[in-house]
């Protein structure tokens, strides 16, 4: 897996509405060495899923730039942005979204590029890794919340991903299974960098960076 630092420079995200244009994010440059847990805070409307969204390529700053390496993530065309989000980047959003009629394991392998044996043997070793082995054949209706949000990390994981983002993954759980949850997420910073968003500051205790926004700026850096 090729591991590359993720930056972005004075990244600005505007919204226009009719006559009035509101910056959800102005100016935000940051510099993400892989393979760590990065925590992006902030209280309500401060910009942290917009950061996020600009970082992983799921919107496009409208100013600025966002690069991966030397790959200028804002300037690929739209094909490019697709396959390289597709390929190197995993999500986790704040519901699940699993296919209420395949089982957990299958939620799972659909994600990978060939739902093949070796998929299933791997989908099948990270519900092992986060402590859902016997949950394998249960359909999402049979399982909890918060272990229907760790299938969905599970989810994110088929594809090795170098850069795992996840916005609010915990709001909608209680403490323990949130904890649970961005254990789960923690974990993989040995194999790529973890970029988290969440108002909730008490669970990014283990983060080794936080970036903390405020009406659209950085207002602290560790
Ligand atoms: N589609 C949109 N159109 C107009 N303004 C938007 C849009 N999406 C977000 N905004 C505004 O941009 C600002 C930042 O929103 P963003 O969702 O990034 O904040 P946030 O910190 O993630 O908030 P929350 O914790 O409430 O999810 C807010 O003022 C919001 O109202």
């Amino acid at each position: 897996m090729t591991r590359e630092t993720l930056s972005c420079e004075k990244v600005a995200l505007a919204y226009r509405d009719g006559e009035r244009t509101t910056y959800a994010l102005r100016e935000v440059s940051l510099s993400l060495p892989p393979g760590k847990f990065y925590g992006i805070m902030g209280p309500s409307g401060s910009g942290k899923s917009s950061l996020l969204y600009l970082l992983s390529g799921l919107k496009r700053p409208t100013g600025g730039a966002v690069t991966l390496g030397s790959t200028p993530l804002s300037q690929l065309p739209d094909a490019e942005l697709m396959r390289l989000r597709r390929t190197r980047f995993g999500f986790v959003f704040q519901q699940p979204f699993l296919l209420t009629y395949l089982t957990a394991l299958e939620n799972i392998v659909v994600a990978a590029p060939k739902p093949d044996a070796a998929a299933r043997q791997k989908a099948q070793e990270l519900l092992e890794s986060l402590g859902l082995a016997s949950m394998a054949g249960k359909l999402p209706g049979q399982l909890s919340g918060g272990e229907r949000q760790r299938v969905a990390v599970a989810r994110a994981l088929i594809n090795d991903p170098e850069i795992l983002f996840a916005d609010e993954p915990t709001a909608a759980l209680d403490q323990t299974n949130g904890h649970r949850v961005i254990e789960a997420l923690a974990a993989w910073r040995s194999k790529g960098t973890v970029i988290v968003v969440t108002h909730d500051a008490g669970m990014l205790t283990g983060a080794d960076q936080l970036i903390q926004l405020r009406d659209g700026i950085l207002s602290t850096e560790h």
